[in-house]
């Protein structure tokens, strides 16, 4: 059987900030459902690429291409709406208004009919439905009605995760889900991620290897900016060059 065309296909992709090349060749295809992790030494470029796939940061050269459209022209909200979402390091939330009302706002982004006022939509069941349906998934429905401010660190992570989710994106750019969680937080957060595999594709950096190893179908080993190992977890462990570029000689 013919293998599916990959979800997104980046291409040379090249960024330059003064003499410093933060991503230089850089070139991968992750396929639709799959998760591929990008890992690599502090400074290899992760975030600049995870930056210049949701436009963020433009490449100087090399190219895009999401569900078989070369998207390098387009700005961020037009990727958004295409169906790209990213989990930024810090947590973006409305703090002041409540988990749910946060979500349903991205449902109503993503929705074509539109409501006038949000104040008084944001009650109406064709927002409240689907914002309930997807903190459920990310097992945050407990928490509908607490503030966003009033969340701990992973809670806040995992309502980023669903806005994301709740706009409707399927390709999650997902920029080091476990910085600053604590070990049953990052256990919650691998398992709510797990649990989005197959139905969504995710791009995850992480440095959390643990976590990496347990989710990523495939690694992608980042070294000054270019690819220069990918595989399997198993594959990856055991080259030569990420033993001494980044995993260390005492990885297993
Ligand atoms: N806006 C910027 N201006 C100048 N240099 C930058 C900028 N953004 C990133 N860099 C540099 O580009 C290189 C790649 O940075 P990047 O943040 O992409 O790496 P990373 O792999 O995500 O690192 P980490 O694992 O520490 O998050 C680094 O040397 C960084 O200092």
């Amino acid at each position: 059987m013919k293998p599916p065309s990959p979800l997104l296909v980046v291409d040379g992709l090249r960024k330059r900030f003064g003499g410093l090349a933060a991503t230089d060749g850089l070139s991968f295809e992750v396929a639709p459902g799959e998760c591929l992790a990008l890992i690599g030494p502090n400074g290899a470029g992760k975030t600049t690429a995870i930056s210049q796939l949701f436009g963020e940061i433009r490449q100087d050269a090399g190219s895009i291409r999401f569900n078989g459209e070369i998207i390098d022209a387009l700005p961020t909200p037009e990727r958004v709406r295409r169906g790209i979402g990213r989990l930024y390091q810090i947590p973006q939330l409305l703090a002041d208004d409540c988990v749910l009302d946060n979500v349903a706002l991205a449902v109503q982004a993503s929705q074509a009919h539109s409501f006038r006022f949000w104040r008084q939509a944001r009650r109406d069941p064709r927002l409240v439905a689907p914002a309930m349906a997807v903190l459920d998934r990310v097992r945050l429905a407990g928490r509908a009605g607490a503030r966003a401010a009033d969340l701990s660190h992973g809670e806040q992570r995992t309502l980023e995760l669903a806005i994301a989710l709740a706009r409707g994106s399927h390709l999650l750019l997902l920029d080091e889900p476990m910085a600053g969680l604590g070990p049953s937080e990052t256990v919650e957060m691998t398992e709510v991620i797990e649990g989005l595999k197959r139905t969504h594709t995710i791009l995850l950096v992480e440095h959390d290897m643990e976590a990496v190893f347990r989710l990523a179908d495939r690694i992608c080993v980042l070294v000054a900016g270019r690819v220069v190992a990918s595989g399997t977890a198993t594959q990856v462990r055991s080259d030569p060059q990420v033993l001494a570029a980044y995993l260390g000689t005492e990885a297993p």
